[in-house]
């Protein structure tokens, strides 16, 4: 009996003690995992805690306060526009293909054939008697002749001559070298020095250059205009036209068609209109464009001086509204000679000239208007006209223009 009783002691013990161990095991796994020294997962991105689930018991957070709104206050996104409709582009326009002009370095050696008839009359006619066996009198009277006849006046052929009188006898014999040298260096001093440059260039404040052509009609003004405009263009400017000859509808008709060449805008007024109030709106045009030059072809059609001196001094006034007038070049017609030389007086005293463009160089044997022109005014001759063609119009340069005329 005391055995049995040993036993059931044992056993309850033994149980217990296998139970106390059973509940230990299964309090060890429901431990939390220890977040603190847990490693980062790649990348270093810490993913955001997940929230903690509200406990039955706690306290439910305060209601946050949003604002109400009424149907009426509700923004609505903009209604999308409708798609605009697509529309056709319009047709383009086949415009014609712009000229390039000719550079104008060098124009006057291409175009020296041009003065075959200066050349053969004053050129080559003086060179024939200087190389004369015995320079007599009568050979200097011819020598005198041939000067005046080529237009170069009275005083430049005294002095012309009296120097190679002086240097002729020096010289003793003469080669024929020796004499074209001295005939070269004698013309271009006597044509002179001077700033032949035209004032084309846009000014600091951006104000375009402005050039006004004067001239009596037929002269070749209009013509002259447009053939400027292409060396203009060709040297690498931006030039409006002002067709402020009003009396005659082709000159600006004519005008228009030059600037369209080279895509030069051009501003004409009404038929008989207001020649300054043209000239006006092409500065401002100018100025609008932002233009390097603007150039205004001036009516000539003048019968008296007065109405001249009104018309061209109104012009210059009303333009000068803008600021200074940079060149007035008179358009000089250099086979009307000395006639030339009566208008070129009467447009001087009306404007300032600030240069001569020579015209129909190649229809006369009175290559020396170059020369008398200069003296009579005391203005330089910047340009001439040696033909029809649009880029026949050269920058004088005198040393080239006596090559032209004596030969090389
Ligand atoms: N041979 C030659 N003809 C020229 C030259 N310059 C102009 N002409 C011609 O001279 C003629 C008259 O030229 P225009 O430009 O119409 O003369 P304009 O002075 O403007 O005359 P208006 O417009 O009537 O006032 C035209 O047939 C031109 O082709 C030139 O250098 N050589």
């Amino acid at each position: 009996m005391e055995y049995v009783i040993l036993a059931v002691i044992i056993a309850v013990v033994a149980v217990g003690a296998i139970a106390g161990l059973v509940v230990t095991g299964r309090r060890r796994k429901t431990l939390p995992p220890k977040s603190s020294g847990a490693p980062l997962p790649k990348g270093g991105v810490v993913a955001p805690p997940t929230p903690r689930e509200p406990q039955v018991g706690e306290e439910a957070a305060a209601p946050t306060e949003e604002p109400v709104q009424t149907i009426e206050e509700v923004q609505l996104p903009p209604v999308a526009e409708a798609a605009p409709t697509v529309e056709e582009p319009p047709a383009v326009e086949e415009l014609p293909a712009l000229d390039v002009p000719e550079p104008t370095a060098g124009r006057l050696v291409r175009l020296r054939s041009r003065l075959s008839r200066s050349q053969n009359s004053l050129g080559k006619g003086l060179l024939t008697l200087l190389s004369r066996e015995r320079l007599d009198e009568d050979t200097w009277e011819e020598i005198e002749e041939t000067l005046l006849v080529a237009d170069v006046g009275v005083t430049p052929t005294q002095e012309l001559v009296d120097r190679l009188r002086t240097r002729v006898k020096v010289l003793g014999t003469r080669t024929p070298e020796e004499l074209r040298g001295l005939l070269h260096e004698e013309l271009v001093t006597l044509i002179g020095e001077a700033d032949r440059s035209l004032k084309t260039a846009k000014h600091e404040d951006g104000r375009p250059a402005v050039v006004l052509v004067v001239g009596v009609n037929g002269v070749g003004k209009t013509t002259t205009s447009g053939k400027l405009g292409r060396v203009l263009v060709a040297d690498g400017r931006k030039v409006v036209l002002g067709a402020a000859d009003t009396f005659r509808a082709a000159a600006a008709d004519q005008l228009q068609t030059w600037g369209e060449r080279v895509g030069a805008a051009t501003v004409r007024g009404p038929e008989g209109g207001d020649p300054a109030s043209v000239a006006f709106d092409a500065v401002k045009e100018g100025i609008a464009e932002g233009a390097d030059t603007v150039l205004i072809d001036t009516a000539g059609r003048l019968h008296t001086k007065t109405g001249l001196m009104d018309e061209l001094g109104k012009v210059k006034r009303v333009v000068e509204k803008h600021g200074p007038v940079d060149e007035v070049l008179l358009v000089l017609d250099a086979t009307t000679g000395q006639n030339g030389l009566v208008q070129a007086r009467v447009f001087a005293e009306v404007v300032d000239i600030t240069g001569i463009v020579l015209t129909k160089l190649d229809g006369t044997a009175k290559g020396g208007i170059v020369i008398a022109v200069q003296r009579e005014l005391g203005v330089p001759v910047k340009l001439i006209g040696l033909g029809e063609g649009a880029d026949d119009l050269a920058p004088f340069e005198p040393a080239a223009f006596v090559d032209a005329l004596i030969g090389d």
